[in-house]
């Protein structure tokens, strides 16, 4: 069976696999949104049908609470928790400082939300995540639709003061209409090319009016899981400053690779 399984999948699994072990009797935890945080909120699942794991889960976006329901997590909302021991998600892209650009798939603003409520972030990715300086990957603003053309205008005039080396915008679209979020905004992705100041550019973005929310998750990220097609795992640690090596064995888990899509 993990002979389907691309070496990006295989990568993202065990980094979401390894990620799983994180997870404790009693916590609250945050559940991110994506092909990553798929796998986790699988293997979680199987953790609590299997070996009987209790824990409460806080989803970031609906499809991750449908997944989660589906696969036999207790679901709550961030109102019940009010506060989570930790949150586990995926990224676009991480940098050196484990600064994150986050919202590929939208749900950006629960994301920052759930993980910034959370007393531990780790995020679980494949080496192509990894880059030196944020800004490859379109960043991300969450906008309130009334005036957005505004908004849009206004952010882009507003980058050529920045240190930044693309400019463009775009509506993000879904078929022929806006991309709408689960809180009922758009998105707008911001090619930039390279950030080389993301702390600046988040606080900046943040200020505009009909901006809710900007895809730079600045100091919230404490650990990186970084999954290798091979199985191989590295687990990078901001605070402690650690880095430590594990490999994990597909065979064990062969029964959740039935089930792939996101
Ligand atoms: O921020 C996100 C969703 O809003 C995702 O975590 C990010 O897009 C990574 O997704 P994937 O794991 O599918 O590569």
């Amino acid at each position: 069976m993990t002979g389907e399984l691309s070496p990006i999948d295989k990568a993202k699994f065990v980094a979401a696999r390894r990620a799983a072990d994180f997870v404790e009797d009693g916590m609250r935890v945050g559940l991110g949104t994506g092909s990553t945080a798929a796998w986790l909120v699988r293997c979680l699942g199987e953790m609590v049908r299997q070996d009987g794991l209790k824990f409460k889960g806080v989803p970031t976006s609906t499809r991750t609470a449908e997944l989660a329901r589906d696969v036999g997590i207790e679901v709550i909302s961030l109102d019940e928790a009010r506060w989570l021991d930790l949150t586990i998600d995926g990224a676009d892209e991480f940098d050196g400082d484990l600064n994150l650009i986050k919202g590929g798939g939208g749900a950006l603003l629960q994301e920052k939300i759930v993980a910034t409520a959370s007393d531990r972030m780790v995020v679980i990715a494949d080496i192509g995540k990894q880059v030196e300086t944020l800004g490859a990957f379109p960043l991300p603003v969450e906008v309130i639709p009334f005036g957005w053309q505004t908004t849009q205008a206004l952010i882009e005039e507003t980058l050529i003061s920045m240190d930044v080396l693309g400019r463009d915008t775009t509506l993000r679209m879904n078929g022929e209409a806006p991309f709408v979020t689960d809180e009922g905004n758009y998105i707008l992705d911001l090619h930039l090319h390279r950030i080389g100041n993301a702390r600046q550019l988040a606080l900046v973005l943040n200020q505009m009016p009909g901006v809710v929310e900007n895809g730079l998750f600045i100091d919230i990220c404490d650990t990186v899981v970084l999954g290798f097609g091979d199985g191989r795992v590295e687990l990078r640690d901001i605070n402690e400053g650690t880095i430590e090596h594990d490999r994990l064995d597909f065979v064990e888990s062969e029964n959740l690779f039935t089930d792939l899509s996101d």
